[in-house]
């Protein structure tokens, strides 16, 4: 055999192996919900949106019931900027008065949305673009009179999602909700949990720009790997955590408590890191489990 073949033959085994590795991981999780949020940092780069978009895709392929959910707050500062509408947020969330709900809506349903609809069907002409006012899915109520249009979801009303999802696509939801009155800006942390939620999601997976939850928020090194639900309490009760880890940590308790078996904090910025979290040993980022 020629040395050339031989190599070409090792990389080929190597490959198979991986999907070996996989092989357990795809049995248990085929026909499984899955929830994926997508904001924040990790998608403010386009090379880095092609790689998640791949790696969504293949949960699908591999016989997943996917649902993305998806924010947009950096692209939402920048239009509020351009607009001179100023940005200002209360405990994690936007002050949202009327102009500032339409810039919401024009950047996560008009833009962010079919950016990454488009994305995912240059693979498989198989996601669904809608926001959570699309079939009342995120029926809200408004947080509080100075958040102005800011929505607490009341209801997930599923039959939408499902349906999409029954028809054999990945439905891309927008956290935009709806009330008797108009429309809502949702926290896409609490958008995911609550969706997951209602569907009874075996897994959520929270997409963000750090490895996971740190033990120190400055030491890069100190990742949690595993948080049992009791923990996850006591963590949010401890007044540790800071900025953006408190909604998402308060967002995962409720799904935890609901009986979301697995919760995942993961870096979108590092390649493939959902497959690697689902389909290999490995396992990287942070995992919050029951008791
Ligand atoms: N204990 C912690 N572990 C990890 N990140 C933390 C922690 N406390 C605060 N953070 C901050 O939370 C940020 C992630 O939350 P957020 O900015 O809301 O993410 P996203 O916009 O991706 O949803 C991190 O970039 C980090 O600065
Ligand atoms: C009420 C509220 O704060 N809504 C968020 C919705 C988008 C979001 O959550 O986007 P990321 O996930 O990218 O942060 C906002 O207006 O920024």
């Amino acid at each position: 055999m020629k040395r050339h073949d031989r190599i070409m033959r090792e990389e080929a085994l190597q490959k198979a192996n991986v999907l070996v590795e996989a092989l357990p991981w795809i049995n248990e999780w085929r026909g499984e919900t899955v929830v994926v949020k997508y904001g924040g940092s990790a998608m403010e780069n386009e090379e880095l949106m092609a790689g998640v978009v791949a790696d969504i895709e293949m949960l699908k392929l591999m016989g997943m019931r996917v649902v993305l959910v998806h924010g947009g707050g950096k692209a939402i500062n920048r239009l509020l900027s351009q607009l001179d509408i100023p940005v200002r947020f209360k405990d994690g969330l936007r002050v949202t008065d009327d102009a500032t709900m339409e810039a919401v809506q024009e950047v996560l349903i008009g833009k962010v949305n079919q950016q990454l609809v488009w994305a995912l069907n240059e693979y498989g002409n198989n996601a669904v673009g809608i926001s959570g006012a699309d079939g009342k899915t995120f029926k809200c109520e408004p947080v509080s009179a100075d958040l102005g249009r800011v929505g607490r979801i009341r209801k997930v009303n599923c039959e939408l999602v499902e349906a999409v999802l029954d028809a054999g696509y990945i439905p891309v939801v927008a956290s935009v909700g709806c009330g008797p009155d108009g429309f809502y800006n949702v926290n896409a942390d609490v958008a995911a949990s609550e969706t997951a939620k209602a569907l009874k999601a075996h897994k959520l997976v929270y997409l963000t720009d750090v490895d996971g939850l740190l033990a120190d928020v400055d030491d890069e090194d100190s990742l949690v790997t595993q948080v049992t639900r009791s923990e996850t309490h006591q963590l949010l009760e401890s007044g540790t955590l800071s900025s953006g880890m408190i909604p998402k940590v308060t967002a995962i308790a409720s799904a935890l408590d609901a009986g979301v078996e697995q919760v995942h904090i993961l870096n979108g910025t590092y390649p493939h890191s959902i497959l690697l979290e689902i389909f290999t040993d490995a396992g990287i980022g942070t995992m919050f489990t029951q008791d």
